[in-house]
């Protein structure tokens, strides 16, 4: 069984009035638990479309999705809202705080979604946002926050019901240098420690550093960059010595 994230050929056509166009053409990529991926490409490559159809919102056109050795491609809607649920954490360019939810209501509210919340998931929740450096902001409220700490709440968030695979788009948009190279480097973090398998999609070229693997979008193609990312940089590291 293949663990983590697998995408095989997938291709998705869009009607573009009697012509189809392919925004993504036979993409195929795999990310094991524990590695960060970014994807990056210039505006209209289709990373958008790439990460609507890694994060199960949209159905491929051809090919395969598998996570953690499951194909969603033929699930229903009902079970695919399930997978976004429980396997899936989305972390987006602003952070979709719900604005009348303190920190805390913000990760127990999707546990309510996908049932009852026990006293654990309390625990489990405070416990997660002091490691994301929120211990103190728990009953805050996301206008009393700070650009790095509704990212760092959307991060907890996205790990609340222990997903298989967490997927960023565009994180940093809103966070000065200072603050993005803190909420990448926590993602970061989160996956190694937590061994989730994650995709980012970046403009940053500063952020590329916190990845293991550099993918580059252009005209819906994907392709690994060499050279580029943590992984990349260790193996060349190694073969030189
Ligand atoms: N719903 C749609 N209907 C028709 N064409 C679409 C649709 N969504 C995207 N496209 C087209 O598919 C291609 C890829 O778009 P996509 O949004 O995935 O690119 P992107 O790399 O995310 O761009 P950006 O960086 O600007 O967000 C583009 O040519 C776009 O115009």
């Amino acid at each position: 069984m293949t663990k983590g994230l697998q995408m095989s050929k997938i291709t998705k056509y869009y009607a573009e009035g009697s012509n189809r166009i392919a925004a993504l053409d036979h993409v195929s990529i795999s990310v094991e638990p524990g590695e960060f991926v970014a994807v990056v490409g210039p505006s209209g490559s289709g990373k958008s479309t790439f990460l609507s159809i890694a994060g199960a919102l949209l159905k491929a056109s051809e090919g395969e999705v598998e996570l953690n050795g499951h194909h969603i491609s033929t699930l229903t809607a009902k079970e695919l809202a399930n997978v976004r649920l429980q396997e899936i954490g989305f972390i987006m360019q602003s952070s979709n705080l719900v604005p009348y939810l303190n920190v805390l209501d913000q990760l127990l509210i999707i546990k309510r979604i996908s049932g009852k919340v026990e006293r654990e998931d309390k625990v489990f929740a405070t416990k997660l946002l002091e490691e994301l450096g929120l211990g103190s902001k728990l009953r805050s409220f996301p206008e009393e926050l700070s650009g790095g700490e509704k990212q760092r709440t959307a991060i907890a968030r996205a790990l609340i019901n222990n997903p298989i695979i967490i997927l960023a788009d565009e994180p940093t948009a809103s966070l000065d240098t200072k603050r993005a190279h803190e909420v990448v480097s926590l993602i970061a973090q989160e996956v190694n420690s937590r061994q989730k398998a994650a995709i980012m999609v970046t403009h940053d070229e500063r952020m590329l550093e916190y990845c293991d693997k550099v993918y580059r979008m252009e005209d819906g193609k994907l392709s690994l960059q060499q050279g580029i990312g943590r992984r990349n940089r260790i193996q060349q590291e190694m073969s030189s010595i």
